[in-house]
């Protein structure tokens, strides 16, 4: 075990730490001496007291499995024991790894647990590049915000728990003025320039819950769950003059600074009913703001009825 390229180690009944191979000292960085005879493998791992998944096994704390680890899986084949995956802090090595682990208990004669061993697996390169590849899948390049598929995912998502919840969903389409003057102006990479300003600030203005899309183009859309037309409206007009006070030159425009209209609309989701409705409905806001002069919000006049987006009509908040 001790010349192993695996790093193990081995905890005894009293959860002292028997083993603890040359593998094991390479990837925590902690020598065998220093934890031999001692209980305090935990701190090689992690920055808080918490058990590992040996501790789990020899204590038969398996249920706590689920609240300690990322992923878990029962082992292959049946074995006793447990498999799983999570962050750890490495301390020594002051460098965050992502461990693979498995823990299987050894037995005497008479079925009582006697040790457990511990085996590892640095997994860091291959999660960070799932991670990755799952940003790329779900990120805008040129704004770093949420892609248009993120956006119907999540829309469809928030829709579900709007429903359960009873809650309404509030959604905002916000398109920049004028924008293919500004592209003419400024040329495209001047234009995704600007774009970039736009989407952080209007990252910038939303909350934790709050998703930030770009729907396509020049248009962005905003998710607001939780938030009935009054909220929607009121984070609209902080958006609208958000990015009016950003004061981005707009060269041989009528306005002096790049601007954006807004449309929101808002939804008491219903079993049967399309959460595209709610982006319809947002839609039509945006073009009237657009129709009555850009550099403006627009929203439904009356609150929705349940299972609407409600109606879309002729009235401008600004
Ligand atoms: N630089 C840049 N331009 C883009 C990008 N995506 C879309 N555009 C440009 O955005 C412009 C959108 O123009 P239009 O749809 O005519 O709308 P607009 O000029 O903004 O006019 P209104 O929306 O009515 O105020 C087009 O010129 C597109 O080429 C992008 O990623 N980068």
């Amino acid at each position: 075990m001790e010349l192993l390229v695996i790093p193990v180690f081995v905890l005894d009944q009293q959860r002292r730490v028997l083993i603890w191979n040359r593998a094991c000292e390479r990837l925590t960085g902690v020598a065998a001496s220093e934890v031999i005879g001692t209980s305090d493998h935990w701190r090689c791992f992690y920055n808080r007291p918490r058990a590992t998944l040996a501790d789990l096994v020899l204590q038969g704390r398996t249920e706590e499995i689920r609240q300690l680890y990322d992923s878990a899986r029962p082992r292959p084949q049946q074995r006793e024991g447990l498999c799983a995956e999570n962050w750890c802090d490495m301390p020594r090595v002051g460098r965050r790894c992502y461990l693979a682990a498995d823990a299987s208990p050894i037995y005497d004669k008479e079925g009582r647990i006697v040790a457990v061993v511990e085996t590892m697996r640095d997994m860091t390169n291959e999660k960070k590049a799932q991670i990755a590849l799952e940003q790329l899948a779900t990120r805008d390049g040129l704004t770093g915000l949420a892609n248009r598929r993120c956006f119907d995912d999540t829309l469809r998502a928030e829709w579900q728990r709007a429903l359960r919840q009873q809650q309404p969903l509030s959604l905002l389409m916000v398109d920049v003025d004028n924008f293919k003057q500004y592209n003419d102006t400024h040329g495209h990479l001047g234009g995704d320039q600007c774009l970039q300003k736009v989407a952080a600030a209007l990252a910038s203005e939303m909350r934790a819950n709050d998703l930030v899309a770009r729907y396509g183009g020049e248009e962005f859309a905003v998710i607001l769950p939780n938030q009935a037309l009054k909220g929607a409206a009121i984070v609209a007009e902080r958006v609208r003059s958000r990015i009016e006070r950003l004061q981005l030159p707009n060269v041989g425009s009528a306005q002096p600074y790049v601007t954006v209209s807004i449309g929101a609309a808002t939804a008491l989701a219903a079993a049967g009913e399309e959460p595209q409705q709610l982006v319809a409905t947002a839609d039509a806001a945006l073009y009237r703001a657009k129709r009555l002069g850009r550099n403006r919000i627009s929203l439904p006049l009356q609150e929705p009825a349940r299972g609407t987006a409600g109606r879309e009509l002729d009235a401008t908040a600004q």
